[in-house]
């Protein structure tokens, strides 16, 4: 393996393995498989990208820091030359989160004196100017993520965020700097080191900017941002002759589908009342599911009872009902109690014989995923930007989404089981 990822969430892990299995175009990505937690096996002696799930956005830093550094043995164990630490492209997390931690902690252990941060994905809208994160035409604070169920990004000064959870001082490169090329960026990453930056936050706007950040950090141990980091990482491998330049191809899956969401995001609640005017819905009635009066089987019998049809199940609700539910219950509860209740589904549900899955939401796909004990997933082409289809050989062979909160079209559902499928 040339290249490993740790990855903070599920999707936003399926994310990056897209970025890196397409590449740019004509010239091929990196043969590319995901891995669901620190797999006690070695990896598949063909793979030349491997990126390792782990489910650390939202815990507490020392956990994180645990996890990330246990993924980066067993990467560093396959072989790879290189680390990306992957977060979300809306630098998802809290004032004590563990971005910072995690990242200076991987830096410590590759002995790595500045390292790039950009969490910035311009197919999707995020872009990141003098260190401050856009979404589309909103700052990060305006742009609906300041009311994310776990993570509200309140303030979209990047460097500042991050320097909460820092130790080292935060840099930044300017995108005016970053416009003049891969030389003047790696020059100013050397500056930072002069004045103790360990991390820094690096301007990006557009896919050249962030390919340019890619032949700056060619040589690095270490890179860290969203998926769009990665955009320029295959070709330096396959610029290197180490890589073929590999096109992601995986055949498709037939057989009973569902689709679940967990995301509480303005793109996946669009998404399903798009999904609602055609295909069988089903919402779940969270106060009912805390109190213990509605559970996993209410889920299994509507999806079998609408196999075929493209059921959906949707714990999802507006920020005033999510807002509501966690004063209840408080925001842990609900969460842990949700989570609990969409793993003990897709068991149920594989188990009865379901075949293609859609997920939305990356602590919800972290969920499941990690109920069904899948081993590696082989990336295959992409649904929508950021997302692609996974495939899980095996016992049961299962086709798999896994659908970031704000990601997708807002037919996004039945187009991802048609792709599932082969279509
Ligand atoms: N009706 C609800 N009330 C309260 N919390 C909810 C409700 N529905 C879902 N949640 C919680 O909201 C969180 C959604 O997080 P999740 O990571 O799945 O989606 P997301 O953050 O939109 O996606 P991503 O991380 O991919 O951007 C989960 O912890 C889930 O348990
Ligand atoms: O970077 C993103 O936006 C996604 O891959 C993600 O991590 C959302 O959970």
């Amino acid at each position: 393996m040339l290249l490993g990822v740790v990855a903070d969430d599920f999707t936003g892990a399926s994310d990056i393995a897209n970025t890196l299995a397409k590449g740019l175009a004509g010239q091929g990505g990196l043969k590319t498989a995901q891995f669901l937690n620190v797999p006690s096996l070695k990896a598949p002696a063909d793979i030349e990208a491997g990126v390792v799930a782990l489910k650390s956005r939202s815990i507490a830093a020392a956990d994180a820091v645990a996890q990330s550094l246990a993924a980066l043995r067993w990467l560093q164990d396959q072989g790879c030359r290189q680390i990306v630490f992957k977060y979300c492209s809306t630098f998802d997390s809290t004032p004590d989160g563990n971005i910072g931690p995690v990242a200076e902690a991987l830096a410590a252990a590759l002995d790595q004196k500045s390292v790039v941060v950009c969490p910035a994905f311009p197919g999707a809208g995020r872009t990141i100017y003098q260190g401050h994160l856009f979404v589309h035409d909103r700052l990060l604070s305006e742009s609906g993520l300041e009311k994310h169920p776990l993570n509200p990004m309140t303030d979209p000064d990047i460097r500042r965020w991050l320097a909460r959870q820092a130790k080292h001082p935060v840099g930044l490169v300017a995108w005016p700097s970053v416009r003049q090329g891969p030389e003047r960026i790696a020059a100013e990453l050397q500056q930072a080191v002069q004045r103790g930056q360990r991390l820094v936050i690096v301007d990006a706007i557009t896919d050249d900017d962030l390919v340019a950040i890619g032949r700056a950090a060619a040589t690095a141990l270490l890179l860290t941002g969203g998926s769009g980091i990665a955009l320029g990482l295959p070709g330096n491998f396959i610029a290197a002759g180490l890589a073929k330049g590999a096109r992601p191809q995986v055949a498709g899956m037939s057989g009973p589908e569902a689709v679940l969401a967990g995301s509480c995001s303005g793109a996946t609640r669009g998404q399903i009342e798009h999904h609602r005017r055609r295909h069988p819905v089903l919402a779940i009635d969270v106060d009912k599911v805390m109190r213990g009066a509605s559970g996993a089987n209410d889920i299994v019998t509507f999806v079998l009872a609408n196999a075929g049809k493209a059921p959906l199940v949707y714990s999802s609700g507006a920020p005033e009902d999510v807002k509501a539910l966690q004063d209840r219950y408080g925001r842990e509860k609900v969460a842990h109690r949700l989570d609990r209740l969409f793993a003990d589904a897709a068991q149920g549900l594989v188990a009865k014989g379901i075949r293609r899955l859609v997920i939305a939401g990356g602590e919800t796909s972290g969920a499941v995923v990690s109920a069904l004990d899948l081993g590696a997933l082989t990336v295959g082409p992409e649904i929508d930007p950021g997302v692609p289809v996974l495939v899980a050989e095996g016992k049961s062979p299962i086709a798999l989404a896994l659908k970031s909160g704000n990601f997708g079209a807002s037919d996004f559902f039945a187009k991802a089981l048609a792709r599932l499928a082969g279509a």
